[in-house]
């Protein structure tokens, strides 16, 4: 699903230049969940940009369900990225004055599918993620669970074949980070292939593999016994 060889990655400031990510080797195969760990700075958030198509690579290979990134022209990497990868992120970035199921719709505007539709699979994936009764309600009316659960099903209704989630749990308490995992779990139980960036050991768990980054170098990669999240909703 995702091959990476000796990805590298430097961020220019000004006249110096900062080597990120120092040859990265990685390939993730369908329906599996990682963790990416790694202390502050290690690299984990520019990865997972580059394998969202969300910054580029300078050297090395990315290829994604058996298409180089590389040779896409902006708009096929726009529609490529829209129709392969879901986005998760820490601050569920959703839109102020849009109820719940307008957000979930928001990407299926972007990707012409009828309005009959759109509204279809918003109620669809709210549900998914049971929160059907509160499609009308705005973000500001929901708890930080509820949020992110609406950005899951935001990112489900677009159907990826790949999510990305950048900290998904950073922003919430225990109870609810284990409740955002346990429906992170459910998603990966029906074959979706996903990543989970964190700093938290016990999400890391959660996941069936681990891979640790150090200092933009993958330092370690292994398959864990994975811990369900249900055990403690
Ligand atoms: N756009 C950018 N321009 C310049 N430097 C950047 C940019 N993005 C990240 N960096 C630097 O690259 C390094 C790696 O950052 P990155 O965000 O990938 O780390 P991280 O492991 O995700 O850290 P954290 O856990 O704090 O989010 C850091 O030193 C950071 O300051």
């Amino acid at each position: 699903m995702i091959e990476i060889k000796n990805l590298h990655k430097s961020y220019k400031m000004g006249k110096n230049s900062l080597h990120v990510l120092k040859g990265i080797d990685f390939s993730v195969e369908e329906g599996e969940l990682v963790a990416i760990m790694g202390s502050s700075g290690s690299g984990k958030s520019t990865l997972l940009n580059i394998l969202g198509m969300l910054d580029e690579l300078d050297e090395g290979t990315y290829t994604l369900d058996g298409v180089p990134i590389k040779n896409l022209n902006e708009t096929k990497a726009a529609n490529y990225r829209n129709k392969f990868l879901g986005f998760i992120f820490q601050s569920f970035n959703l839109i102020n004055y849009k109820s719940a199921a307008e957000n979930v719709a928001l990407p299926l505007y972007y990707q012409r599918v009828s309005r009959k539709e759109r509204q279809e699979k918003a109620l669809k994936y709210l549900e998914q993620v049971g929160l059907k009764q509160w499609a009308t309600h705005l973000p500001s009316e929901l708890s930080g669970g509820q949020k992110q659960r609406v950005a899951i099903a935001r990112a489900m209704a677009a159907e990826p074949k790949v999510l990305l989630a950048d900290e998904p749990t950073g922003a919430l308490d225990s109870t609810t980070s284990y409740e955002v995992m346990d429906l992170i779990q459910k998603i990966n139980d029906q074959g979706n292939t996903i990543l989970v960036v964190t700093h938290e050991e016990d999400i890391a768990h959660m996941c069936k593999r681990i891979v640790h980054l150090k200092d933009g170098v993958i330092v370690e990669d292994k398959k864990v016994e994975q811990v369900r999240a249900a055990q403690y909703v």
